[in-house]
């Protein structure tokens, strides 16, 4: 395949190296202005930029039928937005907030956990997240979606930064430290003990591996899509 990379950062230079090791090209790597670029060549793009340039990049591939990957977090006001989009045009686009296969596996213990807890009101939810010091967007796109698991399956409502102004919001704890690439964990507190899943990337290669396995599956598919339907999970 060729590859567009939207962002040239950490993430984008690892998704270089797996991309070449799994024997795909790339053809741009864009980290300004996509308008200016010729995807003539281009069979997906994926992109992992900043939440500001996020949707026009999307927004780009989409309107010229780029099959398009993001990992991007922190644009997501948005999301409704692209998927209309992708309807009307016909595209192919997956987001996910992480594409590494440990976490997926860890969304499903989350929402399966959850499911189990909500009989149990006498427990209490909470979030940590940790990450490195460059990140810019908080609370992770990670822990917001663990935080919309856990609401799906319980009767909590709301995801809250720090601390939950009442009993029905889920308090998301955020840390940064530097080098950390990514730990989630969540925490069901009673006045007995404590029950906690916890997920630890130890580096950067299990998202980049997640992101060009989608790129790979999306190929002559149309529609929105997740790591769900990639995974087969
Ligand atoms: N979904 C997932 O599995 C993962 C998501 N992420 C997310 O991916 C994003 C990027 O993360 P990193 O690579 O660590 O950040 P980074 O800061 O190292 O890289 C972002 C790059 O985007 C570039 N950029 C700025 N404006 C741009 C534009 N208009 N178009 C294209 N590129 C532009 C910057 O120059 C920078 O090189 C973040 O939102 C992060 O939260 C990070 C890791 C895993
Ligand atoms: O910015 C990062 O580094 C990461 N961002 C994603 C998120 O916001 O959840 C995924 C991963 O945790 C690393």
């Amino acid at each position: 395949m060729n590859i567009a990379l939207l962002g040239y950062g950490r993430m984008g230079k690892e998704i270089e190296k797996v991309a070449i090791q799994r024997g795909h090209t790339i053809v741009h790597k864009i980290e300004g202005d996509i308008s200016s670029y010729n995807f003539t060549t281009v069979d997906v793009a994926i992109d992992f930029s900043i939440p500001s340039a996020a949707f026009q990049n999307i927004s780009h591939c989409i309107k010229h039928q780029i099959p398009v990957i993001s990992g991007t977090t922190g644009w997501l006001e948005k999301y409704d937005e692209v998927v209309n989009m992708c309807e009307a045009e016909k595209g192919a686009f997956i987001y996910a907030s992480n594409f590494s296969l440990g976490v997926n596996i860890f969304f499903e213990m989350n929402n399966y956990l959850a499911k189990m807890m909500s009989q149990l009101e006498d427990y209490k939810v909470s979030i940590e997240e940790i990450h490195h010091t460059k990140k810019l967007d908080a609370p992770s796109g990670t822990a917001i979606t663990l935080a919309e698991g856990v609401i799906q399956q319980t009767n909590y409502n709301a995801w809250k930064l720090d601390e939950a102004a009442n009993a029905t919001e889920i308090p998301i704890v955020v840390k940064r430290i530097p080098e950390v690439p990514g730990t989630h964990e969540i925490t069901y507190t009673s006045s007995v003990d404590s029950i906690s899943i916890k997920h630890e990337a130890h580096n950067r290669q299990g998202f980049a591996l997640g992101a060009v396995v989608a790129a790979e599956w999306i190929q002559n598919r149309v529609g929105v899509f997740t790591m769900k339907n990639v995974l087969n999970i």
